[in-house]
Order: structure tokens, then sequence, then C-alpha cells
């Protein structure tokens, strides 16, 4: 018998199709992993910018995730446009009821997604408390730098890494895409071990739905059996590969490309190729 591993996004929809549940939606499909939704959002979206956004009623959003994880058991989930603080509050409550985040069986990785690369809110400014609060079921938690500074105060980025590990994630990723520089350079730790995810800035304006991409192919990766540290190497590479394949469609930002995974079945252990080291080895570092 021949099935997929499933995955679950919790996220808004993006009608001009870069981002949201449709970036995540690529991305699981280039890791080979079947894709479920739980829609928090419908976005009027294209390369420009938002113009309207629809929210789903909170109990609708909970039930998708009943649905859903009654039948299709997904061994991941990932959030991303959540909205509003009673989503938000609806949400948390269904994962602690099904088993996801910690607590549960099923890793969870929150994209704390606060606004467009445009600059317009996907999430309202009073729920900035609820999502803190939601972070304490992650297994990871991926801000980009200013969803860091918005939330927790810094765009330091081990700074960032400790305020997000204080509110009760399992791991912090804190991305540097918004960064200036020749590198692309994301931070990820437990507290105790750090690992700095480095590659090369790619010289492009079509960077749209990278964060989203990163996430997905971290939850792909989960949902197959990596360790987080694992999960986010092979995503790291992955969105590299998805930003050097970006592509221009509309008059504003592009989004980012989603080639087919370089390794979407099998379970190598690629943390080696990101450089690790230890907390207290690196200067700066989390812990
Ligand atoms: N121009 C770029 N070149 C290479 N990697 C990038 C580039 N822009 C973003 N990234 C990477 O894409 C991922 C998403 O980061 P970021 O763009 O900061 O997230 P978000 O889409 O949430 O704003 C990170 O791993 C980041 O380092
Ligand atoms: C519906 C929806 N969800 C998320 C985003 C933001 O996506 P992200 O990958 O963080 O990308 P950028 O917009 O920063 O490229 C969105 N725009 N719409």
């Amino acid at each position: 018998m021949n099935r997929p591993t499933v995955a679950m996004t919790v996220a808004g929809s993006d009608s001009g199709g870069g981002a949201g549940l449709q970036a995540d939606l690529h991305t699981f499909a280039a890791f080979g992993v079947h894709g479920t939704t739980a829609v928090t959002a419908v976005t009027v979206q294209n390369t420009v910018g938002v113009t309207g956004v629809h929210e789903i009623p909170p109990q609708i959003v909970a039930d998708q995730i009943a649905s859903v994880v009654g039948d299709l058991r997904p061994t991941a989930v990932k959030t991303g446009m959540l909205a509003s603080a009673p989503i938000i509050e609806a949400i948390a409550t269904a994962f602690r009821e099904h088993g996801i985040g910690r607590g549960g069986t099923i890793p969870l990785v929150v994209d704390p997604v606060c606004a467009s690369m445009h600059g317009d809110p996907l999430l309202r400014a009073d729920a900035l408390a609820a999502l803190r609060d939601l972070f304490a079921l992650a297994t990871v938690v991926t801000p980009n730098l200013d969803e860091a500074a918005l939330l927790v105060g810094t765009r330091d980025q081990p700074d960032a890494a400790r305020a997000l590990l204080a509110l009760g994630a399992e791991h912090a990723l804190v991305k540097g895409g918004h960064g200036t520089g020749p590198r692309s350079r994301d931070l990820l730790t437990d507290g105790v071990t750090s690992w700095w995810l480095d590659a090369e800035r790619i010289e492009t304006g079509n960077t749209h739905g990278s964060g989203d991409t990163l996430a997905a192919a971290i939850a792909a990766r989960l949902a197959g059996g990596d360790t987080l540290p694992d999960a986010v190497a092979v995503a790291k590479r992955y969105v590299t590969r998805a930003v050097a394949t970006s592509y221009s469609v509309g008059a504003g930002h592009g989004p980012v490309g989603h080639p087919t995974a370089d390794d979407p079945a099998g379970h190598p252990s690629p943390v080696a190729a990101a450089e690790s080291t230890s907390a207290g080895a690196v200067a700066g570092a989390p812990s």
C-alpha cells in the first residue's frame, strides 16, 4: 500500500500564488509530501500588494484542523498568516486537543507572519500577545528580522533567539534574509547548541514567499521523520535554490521558484553541511 507522508499548513491564501498556503503546497509537493490545509484568511493580493483580507470564522479554522487530523493524520504542522487573536486562540485550543506541538506528538513550525513584504498587515495589531502565547507550543518559531523586532523588540539574531526561547519555543530560527551584506545567515538554536546556516545572498527582487517556503520545507522534512536541525539544514538549502530560481511575473515582486527537492524521500544527516557549533564556542551565540 502506497501511503504518502502528510503535512498540514494553517495559513492564509495569497491570490497571487506566490506566498501563503499556495507556496506551502508547492513546497510540500516538491518534497513528495501530501499537503493539507486549514485556511485562516483569504487575501486579495498580487505581486504589488495586499488590498483586502477576509478572515475565516475561528470555529471553521478549528474544524478544518479537526477534520484533517482525524482522517489524514499529518505528521507535521506549519502555521503562517493567522490574522487575528480569536483565530490564534481557536488554533491553540485545537492544537492542544489533537496533540500538535510541544506536549503532543506532532511537531509544529510557527512562522509568525505579521506583514507582507510590501508592509501590508497580515496580523491584527492586537493579536501580538496571542501569537507570542502560541510560541509555547512551537517545535520551532521562524521570524524574519522585522518580525523579531515586533515580537521581541530586537533585530539582533542571538538576542531575539534567546527571547523566543524564553517565550517557550523549543527552537528559534531567526532568519537573516532582510539583512544586508553578501551572505544570508539564519541562526538556529535550542539554547544549548547553535547553528549558523549560511548561504550567499542572491541579488533579486523576487523573494515573495521565501519565508513560507522555508517553514513549509522544515515541516515537510519533520513530517518525514527528520530531527529539527536536519530538517532546517535541508530546508535552508531548498530555499536558497528557490530564491535562485525565482522569476518575474506581474508588475511587482515575483515569487521564489519551487524546484524539485534534491532528496525528497531520503533521510540523510545533512546538518554537518551547515556550520555547527556549540553555543559556548561562538561569540554572541545564545544560551
Ligand atoms: N536574497 C536572498 N538570497 C538568499 N537567501 C535569501 C534571500 N532572501 C531571503 N533568503 C532566505 O530565505 C529564507 C526566508 O527569509 P526571509 O526572506 O527573511 O523571510 P520572510 O519571507 O519571512 O521575510 C531565509 O533562509 C533567508 O536567509
Ligand atoms: C497569505 C499570505 N501569507 C503569508 C505572506 C507572507 O509570506 P512570506 O513568505 O513571509 O513572504 P514575503 O511576503 O515576505 O515574501 C503573504 N504575503 N500572504
